[in-house]
């Protein structure tokens, strides 16, 4: 079963008026993992798409999105694919790959049908893409690791950098995840935002009952929502993203836009935010 839904694009003006539920319904993504289904968000900020397929033991088969008006969904479109969950398959093209947890694929333009089988929760990040580039399956092994923080900032993490330009290349989507030290707490700490791209974060690994306050928003108005496990946010291009958690955790992100450099960020300091 596919479920799709289409998430407008909000002006700042108008985002600075919303209370909680309001700020929930545009910008936060939830409920993205049931059995045998495949849940898509199809954000109209750069048509960045994400979602998650789960099948079960089974096998899900993502293949005509009625929202893109093409005969299948990544006919015009590229899509990363995270494991967070146990070993499984994921097949397109005619070919098929093993997912362990952690492990990324890259689905390039033209991939035709996914079938996804087996224990994997995938998560799914999909932009509209104008080249064809070669599927590419990329494991912890293959990444870029960049250390970044300090406990006494509680902000020390790992950030993996898989659909990124230092290991492939790809047409606007840039991927990877973030995992947090022991004790801290801080992800993008000092923070920033890229006016370019618009981001998606997915936040995994966290206790049932930790939760996370994600801030968003321009820097001199800033909102927050409260995120729990396998919960994330999207944060339109004219927002700051960062978040600390009440436990342990590890977050997804993935951009879109003009360029894929991860470094391209207008850097904000603690103290610009209010
Ligand atoms: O912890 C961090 O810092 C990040 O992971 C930053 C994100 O990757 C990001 O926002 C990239 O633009
Ligand atoms: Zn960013």
């Amino acid at each position: 079963m596919l479920n799709v839904e289409t998430r407008h694009a909000v002006h700042y003006e108008h985002a600075e008026t919303m209370g909680t539920e309001d700020l929930r319904r545009h910008f936060l993504v939830s409920g993205l993992f049931k059995d045998g289904e495949i849940n898509l968000v199809y954000s109209h900020y750069d048509r960045m798409t994400v979602g998650g397929a789960l099948p079960a033991g089974g096998k899900v088969v993502l293949d005509v999105v009625d929202e893109t008006r093409t005969a299948t969904f990544l006919e015009r479109r590229e899509m990363g694919v995270v494991n967070i969950g146990d070993t499984g398959t994921v097949s397109a093209g005619g070919e098929t790959w093993t997912l362990n947890n952690g492990d990324v694929l890259y689905l390039g333009k033209g991939s035709g049908a996914v079938t996804f089988e087996g224990d994997g929760r995938y998560y799914l990040a999909s932009a509209p893409a104008h080249k064809e580039f070669p599927a590419r399956l990329i494991t912890v092994a293959d990444c870029v690791e960049v250390k970044l923080g300090d406990p006494a900032t509680s902000n020390k993490r790992t950030i993996r950098q898989f659909i990124h330009p230092l290991v492939m290349e790809s047409c606007q989507l840039v991927l990877g995840y973030t995992t947090l030290e022991d004790g801290s707490v801080w992800n993008t700490m000092p923070c920033h935002r890229h006016d370019r791209r618009m981001e998606a974060y997915f936040y995994i690994n966290m206790d049932p009952d930790a939760r996370l306050v994600h801030l968003m928003g321009r820097p001199e108005h800033t909102r927050h929502l409260m995120i729990a496990n396998e919960e994330g946010a999207l944060s339109p291009p004219w927002s700051l993203h960062c978040g600390a958690g009440t436990g342990p955790y590890t977050f997804i992100w993935a951009m879109a836009g003009d360029n894929v450099d991860y470094t391209d960020m207008d850097h904000l300091k603690p103290g610009d935010l209010r």
